[in-house]
């Protein structure tokens, strides 16, 4: 019998490491002295060293290549969350979980860390210091929520000590730094069309916005702390700045650091909250007719209006995770990133 070549446990693939956070967790797994190969449907950069393998992940045979003699997996692929194609998020972000897991088992792969997000038990009411035992969302926001949590019980539900197979999903919140294309872009962009006149509610409400570095820290510390007889197997873990914050603080700290004033005036949140509704009830019904994308979502409404920040003592006790970047040096950095976005620029 041909016997099997054991995967080096410094070997693995990044899914969608042509993104955001993908290429951050890329760049510091080649720093670290990992062998990394990535898989996505696009290639949006090139490093010495590094092999890339185009392809869609829902397509088990295009996925296999990229998972040869790897021991170890990060799943960090989603449409964007602005997309409302429910059907584009289910076949992605559940059919193309399955499929992951399928090619992992099949490629024997150990250890697979998923990228999921705080935004699971997320219903548009305040969470304060929220823990990892909270129920799942209900009433999730939004297609992006519905199918992440739907994600997050395959990929923990999957792990499986018997078939040598570990699992573990790590849920950040509110992902700023350096070539985001959706916090600071969006933010600056609604500035220079003249709206981010308005603070909606009374502005104390208190979240999380977490450094990419940060989250970059928590993805490895929780693959290097996957072993069979750790407690983390097939547990989520949030990590954030642990730094909770005021959502229109942050917004105009950044929007002043680039050129722009910040909010000023308040609005009642139920009232931009109902009108963000009517919207979007208003773009379904027109859209066979009129396609627009309204900038007020409630979703995004929500997350300007209410608490919504995690307490990431569990990630500090089994991971031993404390974040590596403060919060005031992460806003310094990703401003800096941003030139072109400067006011006049
Ligand atoms: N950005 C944030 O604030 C947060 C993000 N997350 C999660 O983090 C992960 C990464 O997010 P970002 O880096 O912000 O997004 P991103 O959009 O920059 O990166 C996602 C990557 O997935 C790839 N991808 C999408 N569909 C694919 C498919 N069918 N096959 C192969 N690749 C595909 C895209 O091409 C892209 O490179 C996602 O799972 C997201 O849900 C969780 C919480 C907060
Ligand atoms: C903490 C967290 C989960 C952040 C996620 C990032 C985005 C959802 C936000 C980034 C820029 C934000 C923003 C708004 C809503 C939430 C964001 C898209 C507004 C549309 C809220 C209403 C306004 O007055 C304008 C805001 C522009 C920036």
């Amino acid at each position: 019998m041909a016997t099997r070549v054991r995967p080096s446990n410094k070997r693995c693939a990044v899914i969608g490491g042509s993104g955001f956070l993908g290429r951050h967790l890329v760049e510091t797994l080649v720093d670290r002295g990992y062998s990394v190969s990535v898989f996505d449907i696009r290639q949006s950069y090139e490093l010495p060293g590094l092999t890339f393998h185009l392809g869609d992940l829902c397509d088990e045979q295009a996925l296999l290549p990229a998972l040869k003699n790897a021991s170890l997996v990060f799943h960090c692929a989603s449409p964007a969350p602005a997309s409302d194609d429910r059907e584009l998020f289910e076949r992605v972000n559940i059919q193309g979980t399955r499929t992951v897991i399928q090619a992992c088992l099949e490629a024997g792969v150990q250890k697979l860390v998923l990228t999921s997000s705080a935004s699971v038990v997320f219903e548009g009411k305040d969470i304060k210091n929220g823990q990892e035992d909270l129920p799942y969302a209900r009433k999730p926001i939004d297609y992006y929520t519905e199918t992440k949590i739907e994600q997050e019980k395959l990929v923990l539900q999957a792990c499986d000590r018997e078939k040598d197979f570990l699992t573990v999903a790590i849920r950040p919140h509110g992902i700023f730094g350096p070539r985001d294309p959706q916090l600071v872009p969006i933010l600056v962009d609604t500035a220079r069309r003249g709206k981010m006149k308005f603070i909606i509610g009374d502005g104390t409400n208190l979240v999380d916005f977490t450094f990419v570095e940060n989250v970059v820290h928590g993805h490895i510390l929780a693959a290097e702390n996957l072993r069979p007889n750790s407690p983390i197997c097939g547990k989520p873990y949030h990590i954030t700045n642990d730094e909770p914050v005021r959502f229109w603080d942050f917004m105009s700290e950044v929007l002043v650091a680039l050129g722009y004033a910040a909010p000023r005036f308040h609005l009642p949140y139920i009232l931009v909250y109902g009108l963000a509704l009517l919207l979007w009830l208003l773009s379904m019904i027109l859209r066979p007719v009129l396609s627009f994308k309204p900038t007020f979502t409630p979703m995004r409404v929500a997350l300007a209006g209410t608490h919504h920040y995690y307490s990431c003592d569990r990630a500090k006790q089994d991971l031993g995770y404390k974040p590596v970047v403060s919060l005031k040096e992460g806003i310094q950095r990703t401003v800096q990133s941003y030139p072109h976005l400067r006011k006049g620029a």
